[in-house]
């Protein structure tokens, strides 16, 4: 059974179209929608969207493009790798870190000489989907901001530069008779995250030390929430412990594309005062600077034991309360 909670996205999307006899009945399913949300953020820091503006057959599209690209020879992919800036083909090959290769994209270093010219469209396809999911992830963003009762706007206005966000397509190789991890454990460091997956399945989330499936199902995208809420909301929000296992059966490559919804890495981020002066509630973070935690986790880049992995917890300040949190978080991080 599916335990990560869906929703409809469609009447955040359709505002316009609603005739003002509609108002009263929109209203409350976006009520009934949020409350979904909510709950599911601060159970889960997952939950999957369907009616999100993105076709189906452009999701499908992608992945099998990006499919096709993964098959090519290696010296072809090669052509994409551009070490040391943080784009471009790469690979993870560690029974630690897990067993994939990806090529990521960021419009902060645009398209050229990144993406392939083989498959032809794929760059296309990419920019395509790019720009619907820099779109959803504008609604997102305004539903957790309406989630979370923040200020009208405030996570937009707090980073509006999308150049940040970065989209990434990966392949997971076919488990091993004695190797499964596709990708370690960990929490993702941006505000939320975007994940199309295929049907292979493997994505997992930590809930009460239990590792819950994420069960592939055509058309939805899941959300995940990153650090950078957990920190705003002072844990209201979770940022998910999750991973990827390489299915033993069907013994398949498994695709997926990730688009990480940013913020500037010259944005100051601690503890909204709505969670902790407004509340009485200490705050569990002291503040830091984006970039700076986002270079404190890529100087391990490769990644072989969890003591290199640098998570949130870096920022963490005692308190009884976030013992859990501590414990949870002490051996994942990416
Ligand atoms: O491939 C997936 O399903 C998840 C990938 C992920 O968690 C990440 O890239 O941060
Ligand atoms: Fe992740």
């Amino acid at each position: 059974m599916d335990r990560i909670p869906k929703v409809d996205l469609s009447p955040f999307l359709n505002d316009i179209d609603q005739v003002d006899s509609d108002a009263d009945q929109l209203l409350a399913k976006k009520k009934q929608i949020k409350e979904v949300i909510n709950q599911a953020c601060s159970e889960f820091g997952f939950f999957q969207i369907f009616n999100h503006g993105i076709p189906t057959s452009l999701m499908s599209q992608t992945l099998s493009l990006s499919k096709t690209f993964f098959n090519c020879p290696d010296e072809e992919k090669l052509k994409c790798s551009l070490a040391p800036l943080p784009v471009g083909y790469n690979r993870q090959s560690s029974p630690f870190s897990g067993e994939n290769e990806y090529l990521l994209f960021s419009p902060r270093f645009g398209f050229d000489g990144i993406y392939p010219n083989t498959p032809a469209g794929f760059r296309e396809v990419s920019e395509e989907i790019f720009s619907g999911l820099t779109k959803t992830g504008l609604v997102v963003e305004r539903i957790l901001n309406e989630c979370l009762d923040l200020p009208p706007n405030f996570l937009h206005e707090n980073s509006p530069d999308r150049t940040q966000d970065v989209m990434m397509h990966r392949k997971y190789h076919p488990a091993t008779d004695t190797e499964s991890n596709g990708l370690y454990s960990h929490q993702d460091p941006n505000c939320f995250t975007f994940v199309i997956q295929d049907n292979i399945g493997g994505l997992e989330v930590l809930k009460d030390d239990t590792w819950i499936p994420v069960i592939p199902s055509d058309g939805y995208i899941i959300v995940n929430i990153g650090d950078v809420l957990q920190v705003l909301s002072n844990n209201k929000y979770k940022s998910a412990t999750h991973r990827v296992v390489r299915p033993k059966a069907p013994r398949e490559s498994r695709h997926s594309v990730i688009y990480f919804y940013n913020i500037g890495g010259d944005k100051w981020v601690e503890p909204l005062p709505q969670f902790t002066k407004e509340t009485d509630e200490k705050p569990k973070y002291k503040g830091f600077y984006y970039k700076d935690y986002t270079a404190l986790r890529t100087k391990n880049i490769k990644l072989s034991r969890s003591e290199d992995v640098i998570g949130i917890t870096h920022y963490a300040l005692p308190d009884l309360h976030s013992e859990t949190h501590l414990t949870r978080d002490k051996n994942c991080g990416k």
